[in-house]
This record gives C-alpha cells, structure tokens and sequence, in this order.
C-alpha cells in the first residue's frame, strides 16, 4: 500500500512540486498516475523511493513511515519496490539473464536464489527462451518485459512504472498493460505514471491526476 497524508514538496529552488497532496492505493491496486509536464508524477515516484524527502506531511509505503526509514534502511527499503523505466535502461553488453540478474546480485541475493528468481521473473514475462540473447537483438516491446522481469525479480511488494509504454504502438502497450494486470492481481501494488491518455481511457482503473502539485482527481479515501 501507498498513503500520502497531506504531503508537500519544495525543492532548494523554491519550486512547489506537490502541495498537500493525500492518497491511498489499496495493495493489489492498479493505479495510474497522470498530469501535464511539470504536474509533480516524478516527484511523487522519488518520495516513495526515498529518492527525495517531502518538505511537510507522511509518506507511509508497506504500513511504514519513510521518515523513520534512515542510512541502510534506504536500500533495503527500495528492493520492496520495482521500477520500471520508458527507455528500459538495459545494459546491451550482458545477456537477457545477467540484466535481470544485476540487481539481486547488488542486493546480495545468494546465487542459486538468483537463478531460481530470474527464471521465475522472466517466465512471467513470457520471455524464458531469451535468458542468453543479447537484448539488442530483442524487439521494442521485449526489451520492455525485460525491464518488467528485472523490475520484479526480487518479488516487490510495490511496481512503479513511469512511462512503460512511451516508445510502444498500441498492441504492445497493451500486451505491458496485461502484464501489470496480473502483478497486481498477485498482490502487488502498482502505479503507473503515464501521458499516455488513450492506453489510460481504455482500462477501468482509478486515475490520479497532477495538476500543479496537487490531486484534482483519483485520491481515495480522502
Ligand atoms: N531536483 C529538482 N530541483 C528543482 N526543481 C525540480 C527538481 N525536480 C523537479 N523539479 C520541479 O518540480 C516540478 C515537478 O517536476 P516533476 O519532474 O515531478 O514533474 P512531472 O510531472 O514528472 O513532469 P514530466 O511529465 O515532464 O516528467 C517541476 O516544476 C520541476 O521543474
């Protein structure tokens, strides 16, 4: 689950990025995340992952103030939450199975574990054939469920998506959408941060909407 509880963010320049903003998102929720440039999606996604510190108000994460989450905590903190990038940062010199990998072995994952939860991370992805290939020689849309597999191989509690579907044309985006579909029915919490206005109407999910740092729609138990 996600709360924020009357958060506001001012950065050293003196620029409001949120003001008083209050949500909740529900564990096993899809929920998508929108608003002109500028409207504070990115501020919002780094305050969960403790990336920046709100100015005023609670962020509460998995039942957990972040405030109390200081030094060690953080890293800890952030393998509970998957994120998933527009241009997949994939590394195009390691195969499909290293790039999935990396992130556990930086967490310290024990190696046989490793293995057991790539393979696991990109069966969901339907991509298991590919652990060897390198993800140049990878479509768009399988790069992205790589990015998906890397993003959920150490089983977060919580996916963060910020603009999954940017690059991609409508069948494909909708194929990532299925697939966060089924994360949450797993019991992950999702929020997607999207422009993406067609993709978005097309599903019956809730949409928060930024506008000038504040939520015009979509809150929840406010
Ligand atoms: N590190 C920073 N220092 C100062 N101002 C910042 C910083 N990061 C973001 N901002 C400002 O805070 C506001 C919100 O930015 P944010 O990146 O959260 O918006 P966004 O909705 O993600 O935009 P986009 O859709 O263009 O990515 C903007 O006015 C931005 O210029």
């Amino acid at each position: 689950m996600i709360e924020f509880d009357r958060v506001s963010k001012r950065y050293d320049s003196g620029r409001d990025a949120l003001r008083e903003l209050s949500l909740f998102v529900e564990p096993e929720e899809l929920v998508f995340l929108t608003g002109h440039s500028g409207a504070g999606k990115s501020t919002l996604l780094k305050l969960i992952m403790i990336m920046e510190r709100q100015t005023r108000g609670r962020v509460i994460v998995n039942g957990k103030d972040l405030q109390s989450i200081k030094g060690g905590g953080i890293a800890k903190h952030r393998q509970d939450i998957g994120v998933v990038f527009q241009d997949h940062q994939l590394l195009y010199d390691r195969s499909v199975y290293d790039n999935v990998a990396l992130p556990l072995l930086i967490s310290g994952f024990e190696h046989r574990d490793i293995g057991r939860r790539v393979r696991a991370a990109l069966d969901k992805v339907g991509l298991l054939d590919k652990e060897k290939s390198n993800p140049e020689a990878l479509s768009g849309g399988e790069q992205q469920r790589v990015g998906i597999a890397r993003a959920v191989a150490s089983r977060p509690k919580i996916l963060l998506a910020d603009e999954p579907t940017g690059n991609l044309d409508p069948a494909l985006s909708a194929e990532i959408m299925a697939l966060f579909r089924a994360f949450s029915r797993a019991g992950v919490t999702v929020l997607i941060a999207t422009h993406d206005l067609a993709l978005i109407s097309r599903m019956q999910h809730r949409i928060l909407t930024l506008k000038d740092g504040a939520l015009v729609t979509g809150g929840g138990r406010e």
